[in-house]
């Protein structure tokens, strides 16, 4: 057995989760990896043993947890463990917690379920790094952490590339980092970052597609991006192009790494980390690891911001669909109700006016009868167009059901929604309905009154609307209290 290989089986390892038999199966299949093994049932128990305790590895696995083991707990024990390996065995729910947990300290992850072999493997390759304690890695690391705090972010995608780069050349040696972003088949520098004042965007600029360039032929971090592999270049002068040659020489880049960003399934490459550094340097396979896992920890930040704005384009779709009428597009019963319960307290905490108008289409079902379904369809549309369109922003509009509708007006006493009522009124009157003959409307209006409720202001104006249609219709209806 190899020094190295020694060192790792006498490893003391900590594995936390709360299921007897979860403990049992994970000493059974990992437990060789380690000279000694604790198991803890909780997050106390293992703070405990972290404080008691030399460990050199902690696997939290967050499969089975239930609502006791909180993403400020977890970042606790990382950050108790001061740079130390960690993994963490994420179940799919948790995945989530990966981009803020990052930021509390170096931590490698697997997302459950996952078979023990690969297990097995990860453990291997960070205990390995632990037993390898050497000061470039532990140097790594900590830039590892930088970028997890800068994915943490979460603003727009360019600020995000940025904040990466600018984190990446916290690695001693680096004079400039860059980003590439592939898609559709074209390459596009995203961000880049340089101690060193290279600016890779000018130099490239002169290039009209980067994608169809002879510099992603040499240039590692557009080869990297182009191939979906590590590209390395330990002599600048070949960087395929003179300018680009002359500019990395100018500021004394003596190797160039591109690490390439890849999809989570198969698919091109989403794009590339490149870094240049000032001198030759040899690489070591824990290294390239780690510098691999940092783009991929790039692609996640990225994919987190994408997938947060699809999410928010979503809940507005969503909301939008259960707020609003199909038919005429202006807000439902149910948000309409809901505004107005709303308004009724503001009214009553701001002690301002409020009114409530509501408005029926006369004698509607004979223009179904007449004209046809479709045509009354229609002409719903046009009767909410036409009201919306004699609204102010704060005037809210809802199909309250059938052929009534209704309006929420803020600030608005009696006789300021009267004379709204009335300009409604005027206008369907006046407003032409294609394939069928013109319309009027009865309409209803109430004010708030002291201490009166949503459900009594909807009664009174009821009770008017009814009135305006026994009055002769066409007319409007004030609700008196
Ligand atoms: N085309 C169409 N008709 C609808 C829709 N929803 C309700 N209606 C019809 O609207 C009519 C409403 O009639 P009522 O409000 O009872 O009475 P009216 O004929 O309008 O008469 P008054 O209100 O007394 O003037 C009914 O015939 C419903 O079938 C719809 O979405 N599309």
């Amino acid at each position: 057995m190899s020094q190295q290989a020694d060192a790792i089986t006498q490893q003391v390892g900590l594995f936390l989760n709360p299921v007897a038999q979860r403990r049992v199966d994970f000493q059974a299949s990992c437990g060789k990896q380690f000279g000694r093994l604790f198991l803890a049932e909780d997050a106390e128990q293992a703070a405990h043993i972290l404080s008691q305790q030399q460990i050199d590895l902690l696997v939290i696995d967050l499969e089975h947890f239930d609502r006791s083991l909180d993403l400020e707990t977890v970042g606790a024990l990382v950050r108790q463990r001061n740079g130390a390996p960690v993994l963490l065995v994420c179940a799919f729910s948790t995945a989530g917690w990966l981009v803020e947990l990052m930021a509390s300290g170096p931590l490698d992850y697997v997302i459950g379920p996952v078979r023990a072999d690969e297990l097995n493997q990860r453990l291997a390759s960070l205990a390995s790094v632990a037993a390898s304690g050497a000061d470039e890695l532990r140097r790594l690391l900590a830039m590892g952490s930088h970028v997890q705090q800068a994915v943490q972010g979460g603003d727009d995608q360019r600020a995000l590339a940025v904040r990466i780069c600018a984190a990446l050349c916290a690695w001693p040696g680096v004079v400039h980092a860059a980003m590439f972003e592939a898609s559709a088949g074209e390459l596009a520098l995203s961000a880049e970052h340089s101690p060193s004042g290279l600016d890779l965007e000018r130099i490239l600029a002169s290039t009209d597609s980067l994608s169809q360039s002879s510099v992603r032929h040499v240039f590692p971090g557009l080869l990297a991006a182009f191939t979906g592999e590590l590209a390395l270049l330990d002599a600048p002068e070949k960087a395929g192009d003179p300018q680009l040659a002359q500019a990395l020489l100018g500021i004394g880049a003596g190797m160039a790494i591109g690490v390439p960003i890849l999809a989570t399934g198969p698919g091109a490459p989403l794009g590339a980390i490149s870094l240049l550094f000032a001198r030759a340097h040899v690489f070591t396979s824990d290294e390239l690891a780690t510098l691999s896992d940092l783009a991929q920890l790039a692609a996640f930040g990225l994919r987190l911001d994408e997938m947060s704005r699809d999410a928010e384009q979503l809940v507005a779709r969503l909301t939008g669909l259960a707020t609003t009428d199909a038919l005429t597009g202006v807000a439902n019963r149910r948000r309409g109700e809901e505004l107005l319960e709303q308004e009724v307290k503001r009214a009553r905490r701001y002690r301002a006016p409020l009114a409530l108008i509501a408005y029926d289409i006369d004698h509607f079902k004979d223009i179904n009868d007449r004209y046809g379904h479709p045509c009354g369809d229609a002409a719903l549309r046009i009767v909410g167009e036409t009201t919306q369109a004699a609204l102010r922003a704060s005037d809210l509009l809802a199909r309250s059901g059938g052929d009534q509708f209704q309006i929420v007006a803020a600030h608005t006493n009696a006789i300021d929604a009267l004379k709204m009522a009335e300009k409604i009124r005027v206008a369907i009157a006046g407003t032409a309905f294609p394939g069928c003959d013109r319309l009027t409307i009865s309409l209803a209006v109430a004010q708030l009154g002291d201490q009166e409720s949503a459900d009594s202001l909807m009664l009174r104006v009821s009770a008017a609307l009814a009135r305006a249609k026994r009055a002769g219709r066409n007319c409007v209806e004030l609700a008196m209290r």
